[in-house]
């Protein structure tokens, strides 16, 4: 063991029982410009962390004296600074977790993945030199006026929010965020994304309900050109434009089963293989997942894949809808309507105090997505003096918070004359239809997927699709 008492932050603490590993990382770490300690024990490491600062530790799982999650444990709560990462042995996905559970900001597996460790040693080196949180008041900063979407909200439950998610994003675990339609799971999605190692990678964001089944495996994982009719050239999948940063599987509950056991093959890993391609290539991107459904209720179904399930839902966040935290909706609504007022060069308008009351007894099952909504329709319909309880325009009041859906929308076939439309073309009359009774819809369901599908009689999944196709946010 090296003693060697030092303060530097370019340094690597390397905990293996076998001298030929910690042989092979010294190696490769020195050929990245860092130095390395190394500990064939849980004793010696904790010596070790003692005296020295490290940048990274790399632990195998089983040591002479005990379990690398315990070093895991340690290092987390008494060096909070030093991201450490677990080396499992192939296949051990069990151990995996467990790492990533008890605080380990990422895994590598035996044999180790050169190129994959070096990804893994270029995050934990962006992690030290970051600050450990930027977004950390809950207030819309004054120099962003309100127009870059941050997570706003005072209430108990958003504080506590953020102050997990500053912990969060310094891990490389994954993340499953649960919570109703519209109340900022993608917007959590982001917020980790940006407080992380992989900010300066991209974020993609990928709606698992809006891919037709037939198309998804080559979306995912891109294809070759010739593999099927119409891959007219090589394409790149969501995987692979995620590199080195994000990608979020929003809607997850919607994959159908043999892509779900796909795409725990390739979270395992940590490599894809594009349609009609030969080899697997490396990837190098962080899972976070989100659905509005429950998913823990879909494996008890046997319609969502346990094994899936347990390998995105290492760490589990629950947004709050937007009835469990009034006290964040004044604060909401006036970086809402400032946004809105500075995109139309239009002054702020008042929210009168019946317009504040009126929202305040809401029940906003569309969440923050649905008062966005509320004040947008309320701003282009206010007078100058602000808007009031009226412009508001909210359902009645007194309908519990989730009514059984209004009877179906009495759209009559023999009244619609085409003669009207502004289009003579029948596919486009048919789209313009379409999208009426949609928007339609949608308005009377308080922008309620879920209720708006159940009440067009078509499927969550395929009015997320036309919901994408026709351009309707
Ligand atoms: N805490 C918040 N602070 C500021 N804006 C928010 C907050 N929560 C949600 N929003 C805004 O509300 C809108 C809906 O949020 P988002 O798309 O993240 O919700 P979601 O839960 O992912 O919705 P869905 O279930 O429909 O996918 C976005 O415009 C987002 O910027």
């Amino acid at each position: 063991m090296n003693t060697l008492a030092r303060s530097t932050s370019n340094s690597v603490l390397i905990v293996d029982d076998e001298r030929d590993i910690r042989e092979l990382l010294v190696l490769t770490l020195g050929r990245m410009g860092l130095k390395s300690d190394t500990a064939s024990s849980l004793h010696d490491a904790r010596a070790l962390l003692r005296h020295n600062q490290y940048a990274l530790c790399l632990t195998d799982m089983r040591l002479a004296d005990g379990s690398g999650i315990e070093l895991v444990q340690e290092i987390t709560q008494l060096y909070p600074h030093t991201p450490v990462a677990m080396i499992t042995a192939f296949g051990n996905q069990e151990a995996a977790v467990g790492a990533l559970k008890a605080g380990a900001f990422d895994f590598v597996s035996k044999p180790v993945d050169l190129t994959v460790l070096r990804g893994l040693v270029q995050h934990a080196l962006k992690l030290g030199s970051q600050p450990r949180t930027a977004n950390d008041t809950g207030r819309p900063s004054p120099a962003a006026g309100g127009m870059a979407a941050r997570l706003l909200g005072q209430s108990p439950a958003m504080t506590d929010l953020r102050t997990t998610l500053a912990k969060v994003a310094r891990s490389q675990a994954p993340v499953y965020i649960a919570g109703e339609s519209g109340v900022g799971k993608e917007l959590v999605a982001r917020t980790i994304h940006d407080e992380g190692a992989r900010a300066s990678g991209p974020f993609v964001p990928v709606n698992c309900g809006a891919i037709p089944a037939e198309l998804m495996e080559s979306e995912f994982f891109g294809h070759k050109k010739g593999s099927f009719t119409g891959a007219h050239a090589d394409k790149t999948g969501l995987f692979q434009a995620a590199e080195g940063g994000t990608l979020f599987l929003d809607e997850i509950a919607e994959l159908p089963m043999p892509m779900q056991v796909k795409l725990l093959r390739a979270i395992q890993e940590k490599s894809v293989r594009p349609v009609g391609a030969n080899a697997e290539v490396a990837v190098d991107v962080r899972i976070l997942s989100a659905t509005h459904k429950n998913l823990a209720a879909l494996v008890d179904e046997g319609r969502f894949r346990h094994d899936l399930y347990y390998r995105i839902n290492v760490i589990e966040l629950r947004v709050p809808p937007l009835r469990e935290r009034r006290q964040d909706l004044t604060l909401l609504a006036d970086a809402i309507l400032t946004r809105l007022a500075t995109a139309q060069g239009r002054p702020q308008p008042v929210l009168h105090a019946g317009a504040i009351e009126a929202l305040a007894h809401y029940s906003f099952p569309g969440n923050v997505r649905e008062l966005e909504n509320i004040l947008e329709r309320a701003f282009a319909l206010a007078d100058d003096d602000g808007i009031r309880a009226a412009d508001l325009r909210l359902p009645d009041l007194h309908r519990p918070a989730h009514a059984t859906p209004p009877a179906a929308i009495s759209l009559d076939p023999s009244k619609i004359d085409p003669r009207e439309s502004s289009t003579s073309a029948l596919p486009s009359f048919i789209e313009e239809v379409e999208r009426k009774t949609i928007e339609l819809a949608l308005a009377e369901n308080r922008f309620n997927k879920t209720r708006t599908a159940a009440q067009l009689g078509i499927t969550y999944r395929a009015l997320r699709y036309k919901l994408k196709k026709l351009g309707i946010d």
